[in-house]
């Protein structure tokens, strides 16, 4: 049984926090006593990629939920192998994670990654970044309904916002959602910091903090996050108490 597959099925906000492959003894236990609900590897980002590190690092958070991202230059990552190679990662990491990420657009790849999900019974997470803009609504619903159709679980959007109309814009695929896979929309750069603790109550199931240096632009520290998430979720600040033996008070 997945547990992160039903925690994302629930409205209770979710947060996660990006970790590369330094410091990780350390930074797990932290994260750990934090309160981090998933540890996303961006093993994009690590400074090797051979079996045996990636599975040791992922060992280190085995008492977290954990979502293995392999990013694309394409998509704002640091993947410099072969597509072959990253598709084996994928089968390697797929039975001992919660969750996969895969981009809509490594479309030669896509296919296996979301089959191999299915079999270890871990969430595919179907993803699609606009590090220059946000697109128009079409272009962002065809991203959605395209996802769904490849198989994902989750669909995540992440847009440079540059304006109101940007923001809202994201927003509203949150409240237009009526069925289908879960949706994870975050809105990038400063103007879009608000998306990281607000659009979790339209509906946006996880959000995305660091521990150290950030990952992403507008992404915010991970204890300022958890601390805004406490005061504007009941059910999260409530989910906290009973796990971390926290005080009621925020
Ligand atoms: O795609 C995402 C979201 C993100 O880009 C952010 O904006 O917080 C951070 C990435 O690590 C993650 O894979």
């Amino acid at each position: 049984m997945n547990t992160l597959r039903d925690r994302l099925g629930s409205e209770t906000p979710l947060i996660a926090v990006s970790f590369r492959d330094s410091d990780n003894e350390r930074l797990s236990k932290e994260a750990m006593g934090a309160g981090v609900d998933v540890a996303e590897l961006r093993i994009d980002k690590f400074s090797r990629a051979d079996t045996g590190h990636v599975l040791a690092q992922v060992k280190l958070f085995r008492e977290l939920a954990t979502l293995a991202t392999i990013r694309s230059r394409e998509e704002g990552g640091h993947w410099d192998g072969a597509e072959e190679e990253r598709l084996e990662l994928f089968r390697t990491v797929a039975p001992v994670v919660d969750a996969v990420d895969i981009e809509l657009s490594s479309r030669g790849i896509l296919p296996e990654v979301i089959a191999t999900a299915r079999e270890n019974d871990t969430v595919a997470v179907v993803s699609y970044h606009n590090f220059e803009a946000t697109p128009g609504r079409q272009e962002l619903e065809a991203v959605v309904r395209d996802a769904a159709r490849a198989g994902a679980d989750v669909v995540k959007i992440s847009t440079m916002v540059a304006s109101g109309a940007d923001l809202r814009r994201l927003a509203s695929l949150l409240v237009a959602r009526e069925d289908g896979p879960e949706l994870i929309v975050i809105a990038m750069g400063a103007l879009g910091a608000v998306s990281r603790v607000f659009f979790p109550a339209l509906g946006s199931r996880l959000t995305y903090s660091f521990i150290g240096s950030s990952f992403a632009p507008g992404q915010l520290d991970f204890h300022e996050t958890f601390h805004l998430l406490r005061q504007f979720y009941p059910d999260f600040n409530q989910r906290k108490i009973n796990e971390l033996s926290l005080f009621e008070a925020v």
